[in-house]
């Protein structure tokens, strides 16, 4: 579209309403130091969905019906009908929430500092402590796998989701079980690092409106991973607000896409793909669930090998060498040798 277009939409738009018409112009989105195309929105039923599901990459879906019995869960019915239970909750004293592996904290020894602190509420807890923000207190962000602990309500909604596409596609793609469902609770303005994860994932938009950026996983070399064995495993050392252009240079080559999803519409975040999820400041607090499937089975290796299989290769060479050397210092010193003026 061209900026004139984009201006007189903007300027038809009701701004009271919020209409949120997907052209990231209109939503004036923070512009960060690299280029970005759009994501495809695509209706489920068109050819060119399913391909690019079958090539693993990314795709909106805009009329999935996945979780239409959802589209309702906003704070009060969640709160009304999420049961007694506590929550995984997470606090920040700052607007980005980087996931952590609690479990590799005890084993990397050197001084870790969590950045973000983990308690459990209850909904009510977390939906007072969300409306009674202001300036200054730690933002709060509920992620909280969906399990037979929450209430009757809720499972009736879940029990209703399109099952009958969802397993469509498991089977025509060939992947793994459905591992969880994260049930995702932000404020406007949070925001998830960037990262990549090790599974197929669908992600469900319910309320509330998100940006989410994507780089395929060949930008692995761009975007400077912590070492498998730091609590950061997964996450990029790149901090998109600050970037260090001196300490990772390739973030000059970096380029991604991006798509801001709304109710309704399903993301497919493909396997190992890098991707950064911001709730749109202004735009109220969001509500998202995920469906994280295995990949499928290792087919027969087929050279060239994808860029994901590099990864999984390079993943099973740190893991291997820290089994080996025990030692998380030595790893790096070790391939420095391998590798300087050898492969360089
Ligand atoms: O669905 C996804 O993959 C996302 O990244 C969604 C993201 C929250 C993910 C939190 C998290 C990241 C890594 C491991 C465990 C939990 C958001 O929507 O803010
Ligand atoms: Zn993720």
């Amino acid at each position: 579209m061209s900026v004139a277009s984009d201006q007189m939409e903007e300027e038809s738009v009701d701004h009271k309403q919020h209409v949120v018409n997907h052209n990231l112009t209109a939503h004036h989105l923070k512009q960060y130091f690299f280029p970005t195309e759009h994501v495809p929105r695509l209706s489920a039923s068109d050819p060119l969905a399913s391909q690019l599901i079958a090539e693993e990459k990314p795709v909106v879906l805009t009329d999935t019906n996945l979780c239409d019995t959802a589209l309702k869960w906003d704070l009060d019915y969640l709160a009304q009908h999420m049961g007694a239970e506590r929550y995984m909750v997470f606090l920040s004293n700052n607007h980005k929430f980087k996931y952590y592996d609690e479990a590799k904290i005890k084993q990397y020894k050197t001084n870790f500092v969590p950045p973000t602190r983990r308690v459990d509420l209850t909904f009510p807890e977390f939906v007072k402590k969300l409306r009674e923000w202001k300036p200054g207190d730690e933002r709060v962000y509920l992620q909280q796998g969906l399990n037979n602990t929450v209430g009757q309500a809720i499972v009736m909604d879940f029990l209703q989701f399109n099952w009958q596409w969802l397993n469509m596609q498991q089977n025509n793609n060939n992947w793994g079980p459905l591992t969880s469902n994260l049930l995702l609770v932000g404020m406007e303005g949070n925001v998830t690092p960037v990262h990549y994860d090790e599974q197929q994932n669908f992600f469900s938009q319910l309320v509330g409106y998100k940006r989410c950026i994507l780089f395929a996983p060949e930008h692995y070399e761009r975007l400077y991973p912590y070492p498998v064995y730091h609590p950061h495993d997964r996450q990029s050392q790149v901090d998109f607000d600050d970037p260090d252009m001196e300490k990772f240079p390739g973030l000059k080559l970096l380029q991604g896409m991006e798509a801001v999803v709304g109710p309704g519409d399903v993301l497919y975040i493909p396997m190992y793909w890098w991707h950064q999820i911001e709730s749109l400041p202004h735009l109220g607090n969001t509500v998202s669930v995920n469906f994280w499937y295995k990949g499928g089975p290792t087919e027969k290796i087929e050279y060239p090998l994808k860029p994901r299989q590099k990864l999984a290769i390079m993943r099973n060479v740190e893991k291997m060498l820290l089994e080996a050397l025990r030692e998380p210092a030595e790893v790096g010193p070790l391939l420095r040798s391998l590798v300087l003026g050898r492969y360089t």
